[in-house]
C-alpha cells in the first residue's frame, strides 16, 4: 500500500523539516562554537525543567550578517539548530527575491505597497497586476523561537516569567535590525513581553527538524487575514524563506491577504481559530450578507461530510466516483485552491485502494503539481507523494492499470 499517510499538518501549513544532517552536538556541555558557523555571538543557554520529562537545554544562537546583514535571533535547543546551521551559512537570496527585501534594492519593482487599512492597521496592497501563482514577495525571519515558549493562551507551560523575560531580552538584544520586529503590530496590551507580543500577533508557524516553532518573517507579516484570501505562504525549508503566492489573479489596489488559519472553515470554526489574534474578523468573507455567508457555511460544512464520507470503509467505488465529482466543484466554488494538492492526496489513495491506479495517477500528479506550489518542495508532504507516486507507476506498468 502506499507509504504517505502525512498530510500537510492541517493547523501548521508550514510544516517541514530541514534535510540538513545535523553538526556533532555534545548534549552534555556548552554547544560548539566553531568559527566556521554563521553566529556572530556566544549561544545564550538554558534549561528548562519539564515536569514529565528530563531538563531540555534551549539556547539562543544570532547571526548578525544573516539576510543582508538584517540579522537571526532563535532559540531552540541546540540540536536543531546543528540542523540549520549549513541553511542559514547557505542562504544567498536570489536577486528576484531581493528585490522585496533589502531596502537599498530596487524598490520600483515590487508589486505591492504598504498602506493604512481602516480598522486594520497597516496592509498591504498590489501597486499593478500580479497573476495567479506569482510570487509576491519573499521574506527570511528576523526571529525564530520554539513552541515550548508558548502555551496556548491562559495555559501555564514549563517557562517562568522570569526566565522568558530574560531570555526576551538577551534575544531582543541581539536582534540586527530592532526596528523591523518593534515597529510590527501588537494585541495583547502590557501584559506581556513585547517581544512575546510582536511574535504571537505576527509568526508563522513551522516545523524545524521535528520541533515547532515561531517564526518571524517581518515583511510578510504585513499582510493582514481574510478567510478568502488572494495569497498564501509557502514556506520553504532548503532556504528558510517565507514567500507570499498569488492564489488568483489580484488587480492594482487591492489589498493582498493570506489566512492566518487553516482555510475551509465554517464562519463559527473561523472566529474560535482566530481568537489567537484577539481581533474580530472584518474580512470581505465574514462581513458578506448573511444569506451569502450562510451558504457559504453549507458549502464548507458539507465539503468537509464528503470528505471524511469518501474516507468510509462502507464507500464503494461509484459511491466515491460521484462524492469526488462533487467534492471538487463546491471546493473550487469556496476557493479552496491552497487545499486542493492535500484533498487530492487522499483521493489518490482511495482510488488505489479500491483497485484504480490510473485514477490514483491522476490525482497523485494533480496533488504534487498543488503541492510543489503551496507547500514546501523538499517538505513531508511533497517527498511523501514523488514516494507513492513511484509505487503507482510501478502498479500501472506491471499490471497494465487493470
Ligand atoms: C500579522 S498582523 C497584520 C499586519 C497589521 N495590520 C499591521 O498593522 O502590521 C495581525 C494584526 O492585524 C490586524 N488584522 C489582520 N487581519 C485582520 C482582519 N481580517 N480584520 C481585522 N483586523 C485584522 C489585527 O490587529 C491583527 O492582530
Amino acid at each position: 500500500s502506499l507509504q504517505t499517510q502525512c498530510r500537510h499538518d492541517a493547523v501548521n501549513p508550514l510544516a517541514s523539516s530541514p534535510t540538513q544532517s545535523p553538526l556533532e552536538i555534545d548534549s552534555t556541555t556548552r554547544p560548539p562554537f566553531p568559527p566556521n558557523i554563521p553566529w556572530t555571538h556566544p549561544p545564550f543557554c538554558t534549561a528548562i525543567n519539564n515536569e514529565n520529562k528530563d531538563d531540555q537545554e534551549f539556547c539562543i544562537f544570532s547571526s548578525n550578517s544573516f539576510n543582508l546583514g538584517t540579522g537571526l535571533s532563535i532559540l531552540l535547543p541546540p540540536e536543531t539548530v546543528a540542523g540549520l546551521t549549513s541553511t542559514i551559512s547557505n542562504i544567498k537570496p536570489h536577486w528576484d527575491e531581493r528585490v522585496h527585501l533589502a531596502k537599498e534594492a530596487h524598490n520600483s519593482d515590487r508589486p505591492y505597497t504598504l498602506i493604512k487599512i481602516p480598522g486594520q492597521g497597516t496592509g498591504v496592497v498590489a501597486t499593478r497586476k500580479i497573476k495567479q501563482f506569482e510570487t509576491i514577495m519573499t521574506g527570511f525571519p528576523a526571529v525564530i523561537i520554539d513552541n515550548e515558549f508558548f502555551p496556548e493562551d491562559g495555559k501555564a507551560g514549563n517557562v517562568s516569567d522570569e526566565e522568558k523575560e530574560e531570555l526576551y531580552d538577551e534575544l531582543l538584544e541581539r536582534i540586527g535590525d530592532k526596528e523591523r520586529v518593534l515597529s510590527l503590530a501588537r494585541s495583547r496590551g502590557d501584559k506581556v513581553h513585547v517581544l512575546e507580543d510582536v511574535v504571537r500577533t505576527n509568526a508563522f508557524g513551522m516545523t524545524l527538524d521535528g520541533r515547532k516553532a515561531k517564526g518571524l518573517f517581518p515583511e510578510i507579516a504585513r499582510m493582514n487575514h481574510a478567510c478568502d484570501p488572494n495569497a498564501y505562504a509557502q514556506f520553504r525549508s532548503r532556504t528558510l524563506s517565507l514567500s507570499a503566492v498569488a492564489t488568483r489573479d489580484i488587480m492594482p489596489g487591492e489589498e493582498i491577504t493570506i489566512s492566518y488559519i487553516p482555510i475551509g472553515m465554517s464562519t463559527a470554526y473561523r472566529h474560535k481559530h482566530l481568537s489567537n489574534w484577539h481581533f474580530n474578523c472584518t474580512c470581505a468573507l465574514c462581513s458578506a450578507p448573511e444569506q451569502a455567508r450562510e451558504a457559504s457555511d453549507a458549502r464548507r460544512e458539507h465539503i468537509i461530510e464528503l470528505f471524511y464520507g469518501m474516507q468510509e470503509p462502507s464507500t464503494t467505488y461509484e459511491d466515491l466516483i460521484e462524492m469526488t465529482k462533487e467534492f471538487i466543484e463546491l471546493a473550487q466554488v469556496e476557493r479552496l485552491i491552497t487545499k486542493i494538492g492535500e484533498y487530492y492526496q487522499v483521493l489518490m489513495k482511495l482510488f488505489y485502494e479500491k483497485g484504480d491506479p490510473v485514477a490514483a495517477r491522476k490525482y497523485g500528479k494533480a496533488a504534487l503539481m498543488f503541492g510543489e506550489i503551496f507547500s514546501d518542495p523538499d517538505g513531508e508532504f511533497c517527498e511523501g507523494l514523488r514516494e507513492d507516486m513511484e509505487i503507482v507507476e510501478r502498479v500501472i506498468s506491471e499490471t497494465g492499470g487493470q
